[in-house]
């Protein structure tokens, strides 16, 4: 079943759009990267999606069962800001989590406290480096035993050793029990590895959704003289040019016309011509 569909969802904050017309599905199974420049809407997708946040117009469903304002059992949301009680160790935290919830695995959050390294059960939240709280808020996540995992910047806090340690345990919560992982950034190095399936996200609207594979097979990076670009047939996404050489992102282009390289993008030179994009719409919409 679809963990989670979106159709024509927006939020509009006083007279602001957050989210504008987003429409998709998200696949079972898989480690979906919800990507996008600074503002563009990652967070107030996902709080959508977890149902702490209600959209103005549109309807998300959860597992077949449309959203009204409340989180959906399956799920499990880590928030940006990490909301823990932090007056409460990590083993009080533990406990309380079994008050908190109708579903709930001590023993999952152990098992993945014991993965993570430098987390001091004893401690009491509020001393904890921000990585260690990322680290105890997704051990809690799991304790919910989600069938969607919705992760907001997961790995924003955490240095490289906790990074691959939190990166093993999604990946093998999504092998182990078929979670669906949805984790937002906009650091791609991140996500580059596990990811199966892209979200781009530009100004509140989707730009790019689809299995990765497909869409870098989709593109095509073509390198080429300055003066000829006429020749190029397809749907230019962005462009980088020197005196003498332009370098083009492009959509379902044509084959490389005579005198031009053409080569499949890689997901991060993909990702980079997109944001380059809307950082030059951007630009041009203030200069008027
Ligand atoms: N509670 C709020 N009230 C008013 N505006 C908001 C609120 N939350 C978000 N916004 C605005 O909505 C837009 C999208 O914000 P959002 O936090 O969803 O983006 P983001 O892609 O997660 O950004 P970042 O990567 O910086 O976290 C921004 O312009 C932001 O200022």
């Amino acid at each position: 079943m679809t963990p989670l569909t979106a159709t024509a969802v927006g939020k509009r904050y006083r007279t602001r759009w957050a989210v504008r017309d987003c429409s998709f599905s998200l696949p079972e199974g898989k480690v979906v990267a919800l990507l996008g420049a600074n503002g563009a809407g990652k967070s107030t997708l996902l709080r959508m999606a977890a149902g702490l946040v209600r959209p103005t117009t549109g309807e998300l469903s959860v597992f077949g069962t449309p959203l009204r304002g409340r989180i959906h059992p399956d799920v499990s949301f880590l928030a940006q800001n990490r909301p823990l009680y932090r007056d409460l160790t990590v083993r009080e935290l533990v406990r309380v989590g079994a008050a908190m919830n109708d579903r709930w695995s001590a023993d999952r959050v152990r098992e993945v406290l014991a993965l993570q390294a430098g987390v001091d059960h004893d401690a009491k939240v509020r001393t904890l480096s921000a990585g260690s709280v990322t680290q105890v808020a997704i051990a809690m996540a799991l304790g919910r035993l989600p069938r969607l995992l919705l992760l907001d910047e997961p790995l924003a806090d955490l240095d490289p050793l906790a990074r691959e340690e939190t990166l093993r345990i999604i990946m093998a919560e999504v092998a182990d029990r078929g979670t669906t992982v949805v984790m937002s950034s906009h650091v791609l190095a991140d996500l580059r590895e596990v990811c199966d399936h892209m979200l781009l996200v530009d100004e509140g609207r989707v730009q790019v959704d689809g299995d990765v594979e497909e869409v870098l097979a989709r593109h095509r990076v073509l390198v080429g003289p300055v003066t000829d670009e006429s020749t190029v047939e397809g749907e230019l996404v962005s462009a980088t040019r020197t005196q003498r050489q332009s370098t083009l992102l492009l959509k379902d282009a044509g084959p490389a016309p005579e005198g031009w390289a053409g080569a499949e993008p890689d997901l991060d030179s993909l990702v980079m011509g997109y944001l380059r994009a809307s950082r030059e719409r951007r630009a041009s919409a203030q200069r008027g």
